[in-house]
């Protein structure tokens, strides 16, 4: 019979299976098991790379009296309650504790990621930590995996080094670190995938990945394992352990971990009901709770344990448990007095003062040195430019990779042109036919409109979570990001308008003159950026369901406005300044302009009597006579400005809100 041996390699802490597998005799489920081994322990290798961005800064994380509330006025809710604690540099803690204990919560205000609604102080090395500075050393791997679809795992950390690591790197070692990152994370094999295509497993690991690249000193992770099977959970949490034994500080939110799973950690941290119920080493645990008359049954998982004496399982515990370690001021460890977490969570100490000298500010004080930076990248990894030049080629590859969006929206222009030509057949020289004429521009206008807002907003405001995790991680700034964003978008905006209006030019038979198709191209091209620009705001604001509402239905007073509907001096005058902020107005004016305004010759008719034989006259029945065609084009360039500062701002505001 053939034996074969399978062993791991015996540096995998907890991961040594030294046994002898009687391989022929094994079920078939069994065979698989080994075989995914295999392939994972040949790409994830936890001996991570040493890499030099940011070597040397160990930070240790203590906070006291942490309380947050979320929801306002009777909504309010209270999730954290005076927890204080200390994670330290070196060591890798698991935060534990049931679901909706406030792990995620106590993530996000220890991150930076949450901001409003906390009371309590956060310290690195014992002074009053500073947000941007923080912001810049640490990094945040959330729960959800946002990420851009269309990317592959290569291109997506190639811009995520450019932005993260600035120019001062060389491209050559740019390179180097994403395929050590790579090797580490077992993504080599993959990394010409897009993203759309990875596994769950593939897109965590993508997601630690891309924030290793700049090798943060402080790495927090909400459930990284979610969505692993055991050994990937094993061989990720081996990987944070020894980025931690690096000096690093790694604090990972984790959902029931097996008994080896949990071996890994160096300090426990255990949430109940939104307060610290331990503190401590792992091996410290079971004792801690023996204490307190909490006899873990044998060969029972003491994370189950713990957990359910949390939920309550064993009695009313809690509050026991809860003054034993002080809400989260000490640290229990087993055969020795319980002790301060840290000299500023002891009740005699204090806090240290906040004019003590921070850590945080002497590190960036010391990267100063020697060249000057501007304001972005004391905050950001990369300048101002940088960003947009990496956002714009990463938004242009996204855009370009949503082929079937982008066909059909090409498709959808030809046809609705055609259509509506065929409609309006040869009608643009017809005296008679000259409101219909009118009627068909207006049309035109709202087509084009639409043709831009709608996919704005549908695809921005899935791309916003990824711009959230982005930003928030210090990645660019959000001026650099919607600077990117409207450049990008400013090659569809020509060509669409364009692809539209030729055909429909001449089906229609418009006056066959360059200067009036290219005033009308002008005019439509600005619609559609100012169509794009409403998208973006809608999709900045607001979530999907009310974007898709509200979107639509706010051009529609815009529309009754517009002067085409009813003509602005038949506006109630307390309303009539509505047209003057119009961009629907001005865009139906610099049309009507552009193909009857300036010496246009009689249209021809067909008839015995045609009234609008000379187009001046539709032009006074409509009002335009005085009206200038540059003005509308201002009037629609102060709109585009106005929009996009407005969807800016949205956008702020939510980022704000967000925290
Ligand atoms: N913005 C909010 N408004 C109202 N309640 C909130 C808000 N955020 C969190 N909560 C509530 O606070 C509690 C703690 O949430 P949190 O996500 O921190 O728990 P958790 O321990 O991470 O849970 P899980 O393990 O299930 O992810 C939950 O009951 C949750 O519903």
């Amino acid at each position: 019979m053939q034996k074969v041996y399978v062993s791991f390699d015996p540096c995998w802490r907890g991961l040594s299976i030294t046994d002898v597998i009687l391989y022929p005799m094994l079920p078939l489920g069994e065979k698989k098991k080994i075989a995914i081994m295999q392939h994972v322990t040949s790409g994830w290798n936890p001996g991570m790379t040493s890499r030099k961005y940011n070597e040397g800064l160990s930070f240790d994380l203590t906070f006291r009296d942490l309380s947050y509330a979320a929801g306002k006025g009777k909504e309010v809710k209270h999730i954290l309650h005076g927890v204080s604690g200390s994670f330290k540099s070196g060591q890798l803690t698991a935060i534990l504790g049931p679901s909706g204990a406030g792990k995620t919560s106590l993530m996000n205000i220890l991150s930076g990621f949450k901001k409003s609604g906390m009371t309590g102080q956060v310290d690195v090395n014992g002074a009053k930590r500073k947000f941007k500075q923080f912001r810049k050393q640490s990094a945040y791997v959330t729960q959800h995996d946002h990420l851009l679809l269309n990317l592959t795992i290569d291109e997506y950390m190639t811009a995520a080094a450019h932005l993260k690591l600035g120019n001062n790197v060389t491209d050559k070692e740019k390179r180097s670190t994403i395929e050590s990152i790579q090797k580490t994370l077992g993504l080599s094999n993959s990394k010409q995938t897009k993203v759309s295509c990875l596994s769950g497993g593939e897109c965590k690991r993508l997601s630690i990945g891309l924030e290793l690249i700049d090798n943060p000193a402080i790495l927090f992770l909400d459930e990284p394992t979610s969505g692993l099977d055991s050994s990937s959970s094993m061989l990720c949490i081996a990987l944070l352990r020894d980025i931690a034994r690096s000096g690093r500080t790694v604090v990972t939110t984790i959902h029931q971990p097996s008994t080896r799973l949990l071996d890994q950690f160096d300090h426990l941290y255990i949430v109940a009901g939104g307060r610290c119920m331990y503190q401590g080493p792992v091996d410290s645990l079971i004792p801690y709770l023996q204490t307190m008359n909490l006899y873990c049954p044998s060969y029972h998982n003491p994370a189950d344990f713990a957990i359910d004496v949390a939920s309550g399982e064993y009695g009313n515990v809690l509050p026991k448990l809860i003054d034993g370690i002080e809400n989260g001021r000490r640290i229990y460890q087993e055969n020795s007095v319980t002790s301060p977490a840290s000299p500023s969570l002891s009740h005699d100490t204090g806090f240290y003062e906040d004019d003590e000298m921070d850590p945080m500010l002497d590190v960036c004080s010391t990267k100063k040195k020697g060249k000057k930076k501007n304001k972005d990248e004391h905050h950001y990894g990369s300048p101002f430019y940088s960003q947009v030049a990496v956002l714009l080629g990463r938004t242009w590859r996204t855009i370009w990779r949503e082929k079937i969006l982008t066909t059909m929206r090409l498709i959808l222009h030809v046809c609705i042109s055609i259509l509506v030509g065929l409609l309006y057949w040869q009608i643009g020289d017809d005296a008679n036919a000259i409101h219909n004429n009118a009627g068909m521009l207006f049309f035109s206008l709202i087509f084009i409109l639409y043709a831009a807002m709608m996919p704005t907003f549908l695809t921005f405001t899935l791309e916003r979570e990824v711009l959230i995790r982005e930003h928030l991680n210090q990645w660019y700034s959000l001026k650099a990001y919607f600077l990117a964003k409207t450049l990008a978008d400013i090659p569809f905006q020509l060509v669409f308008p364009t692809i539209f209006m030729v055909p429909l030019y001449f089906m229609s038979n418009q006056p066959m003159c360059a200067d009036r198709f290219f005033m009308l191209l002008t005019i439509m091209i600005c619609m559609a950026l100012v169509g794009q620009g409403i998208g973006l705001f809608f999709g900045a604001a607001f979530d999907i369901p009310m974007a898709s509402y509200f979107a639509p239905i706010s051009c529609i007073p815009f529309l009754l406005v517009s002067g085409f509907m009813i003509q602005v001096n038949a506006i109630p005058p307390y309303l009539r300044w509505i047209a003057h902020i119009n961009f629907l107005h001005y865009s139906f004016e610099g049309s009507m302009l552009s193909i009857y305004g300036g010496d246009h010759p009689p249209l021809s008719c067909f008839e015995d009597y045609c009234h609008f034989r000379y187009p001046i006259k539709f032009l006074e029945q409509f009002n335009l006579t005085h009206s200038s065609y540059y003005l509308s084009v201002i009037g629609m360039v102060v709109s585009f400005i106005v929009i996009r500062v407005a969807g800016y701002f949205a956008l702020r505001f939510k980022l704000r809100h967000v925290r």
